[in-house]
């Protein structure tokens, strides 16, 4: 049984209001795409590793990879204008692979453990997908943007992380109907019919988005074992 996974690349980051979109941004002289590509072919469950990429980045990204020598590392495929617009295309790269199973993951989450990318795989086949969550445990608030509303229950809530992984088969079927809008591919998922599982995720694979979590990043890369 061989497992893909599928990072996409192919946003701007424009959270981060930087000329250079923040997958390419360097984290201890390395690009953020480096060390996230990295934590997936450091994992003896990866067979295949392909990376969608912005139409203008070529030259960043084969920079951006330099040195990461491993023939599971296909070449990358150009990403579209969504995030799941960019996952269907990457899919697609990836059927002449015909994988049993494919890991979605972000370029911006670069502190991936091998651990979770083994719990994420364990629930499969038993279930069409696992993804990796946080249990919610602060208070929540619906607010006008400044004034307290209402409190919205906690119970159940999780937040979602990746790496998400699939049947393969099962999420390019969700994915030919998905919304191009969908926030990730759990929701094209389970609007699909599709029994996903929720594993638990881990802090510091968090989602580098602003500013602050750019240094954030920073000062957790020098602290980073994989
Ligand atoms: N059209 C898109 C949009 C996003 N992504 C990828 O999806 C991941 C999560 O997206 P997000 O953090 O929202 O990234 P950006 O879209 O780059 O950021 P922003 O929304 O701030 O522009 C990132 O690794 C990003 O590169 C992608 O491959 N294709
Ligand atoms: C897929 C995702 O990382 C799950 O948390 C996230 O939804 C994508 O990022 P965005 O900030 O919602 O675009």
């Amino acid at each position: 049984m061989t497992n893909a996974a599928l990072i996409v690349a192919a946003g701007r980051g424009s959270r981060m209001m930087q000329m250079t979109p923040k997958q390419y941004l360097l984290l201890e002289g390395r690009a953020v795409l480096w060390h996230t590509v990295q934590a997936f072919l450091a994992s003896s469950d990866i067979d295949h590793v392909c990376v969608v990429i912005h139409e203008n980045d070529r030259s960043k990204y084969d920079a951006a990879i330099a040195g990461l020598d491993d023939p599971r590392l296909l070449p990358p495929v150009q990403g579209g204008s969504s995030r799941a617009a960019s996952v269907r295309l990457g899919l697609e790269g990836l059927r002449n692979q015909a994988p049993a199973n494919v890991l979605i993951h972000d370029a911006a989450r670069p502190f991936c453990a091998q651990e979770l990318i083994r719990a994420v795989l364990r629930p499969l086949p038993e279930f069409d997908g696992a993804f990796a969550g946080l249990p919610v445990v602060d208070a929540l608030w619906r607010t006008d943007g400044s004034e307290a509303m209402t409190s919205v229950s906690r119970d159940g809530l999780w937040r979602a992380q990746t790496p998400q992984a699939f049947r393969f088969g099962a999420i390019m079927a969700a994915h030919a109907d998905g919304d191009a809008d969908a926030a990730d591919d759990v929701e094209i998922a389970c609007k699909a019919g599709l029994r996903i599982c929720v594993v638990e995720g881990h802090e510091d694979n968090f989602k580098i988005t602003s500013p602050r979590d750019f240094e954030r990043a920073e000062r957790l890369i020098s602290d980073w074992t994989r």
